[in-house]
């Protein structure tokens, strides 16, 4: 199976990584198609498979197509693509907000699975969500989950809401965490540790945290309570919490995520 990435960017390479060190890929049959001279040379001397700067030269050649430029270059790309498709090949999307409909329409292909993966799938942790249209095949989706499931965890989901609505959870949540964590490391800065001592505080602290809401037996309110010691300082903590409206800011912020996506899609006010 030949597959064509098409964006050298962060997704991009992290798919093209993660599939070679899988195995799921061999390296002469990986191609990617780049818009820049510049970033084809710098990506040809990272040598994660054969890089292209014309569409014509490599999409027929593809069985799987995976689409990661920015949902803002989609048209232009599609309008680009579009003489050399095949109704064959099958086009997996990570581009955020841009549905199926869209890219059926974009291409004048039928076989479209479009998922939302994030940025931890870097180093094999990510978390992904996936949904396919009814020309897709059984195998072609288990193919597909396979190689969703290189960079992390992979969900199948019914609905293209669930994949506008993953993009506001996991799919931007990393910066939602790091944000957190970066007023940490501040806090910490402030009472005196150097900048090496803070992150490292805040970092063990949070892997520490998750790790222990992902032994799954206590929610997230439990654990808390467990922290908490009576008249403790984990109280004082949380009580200066809950004079702030931080816990709805930060459910406000996934949601103008949600409402981004689907304005992305052409679907917003
Ligand atoms: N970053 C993230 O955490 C996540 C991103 N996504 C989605 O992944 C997609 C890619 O994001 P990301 O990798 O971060 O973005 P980047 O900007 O890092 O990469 C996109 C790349 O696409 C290239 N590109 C644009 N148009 C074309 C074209 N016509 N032909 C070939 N290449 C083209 C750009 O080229 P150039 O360098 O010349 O501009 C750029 O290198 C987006 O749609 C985003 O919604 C999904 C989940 C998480
Ligand atoms: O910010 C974005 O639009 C993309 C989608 C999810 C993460 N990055």
């Amino acid at each position: 199976m030949k597959i064509l990435i098409i964006g050298g960017g962060n997704m991009g390479k992290t798919y093209a990584r993660s599939l070679l060190r899988a195995h799921l890929v061999r390296k002469e049959d990986l191609m990617i198609l780049v818009r820049s001279p510049a970033k084809a040379d710098t990506l040809r001397t990272e040598d994660i498979g054969t890089v292209h700067l014309d569409a014509e030269a490599c999409l027929a050649a593809a069985d799987l197509i995976i689409l990661a430029v920015k949902p803002q270059d989609s048209a232009k790309l599609f309008a680009a693509l579009r003489p050399f498709t095949d109704p064959q090949q099958v086009y997996l999307s990570i581009m955020a907000g841009v549905t199926v409909a869209t890219i059926q329409r974009g291409l004048g292909v039928e076989k479209i699975i479009r998922a939302m993966p994030n940025l931890p799938a870097q180093i094999g942790l990510g978390m992904t969500s996936f949904t396919a249209s009814d020309a897709v095949t059984r195998i072609e989706l288990v193919l597909v989950q396979n190689l969703l499931n290189t960079t992390g965890k992979a969900i199948y989901v019914n609905t293209e809401h669930a994949i506008d609505a993953t993009t506001a959870i996991s799919g931007s949540g990393p910066a939602y965490v790091l944000y957190f964590m970066q007023a940490m490391i501040e806090a910490a800065s402030e009472m005196g540790f150097s900048p090496g001592e803070a992150e490292l505080l805040v970092a063990q602290t949070f892997r520490g945290a998750v790790e222990l809401q992902m032994k799954n037996d206590l929610t997230c309110a439990e654990w808390i309570k467990r922290v908490s010691s009576k008249g403790g300082t984990t109280e004082a903590a949380m009580a200066a919490f809950e004079q702030t409206s931080v816990f709805e800011d930060i459910k406000s912020g996934a949601r103008a995520a949600l409402a981004r996506a689907e304005e992305l899609g052409g679907r917003g006010n």
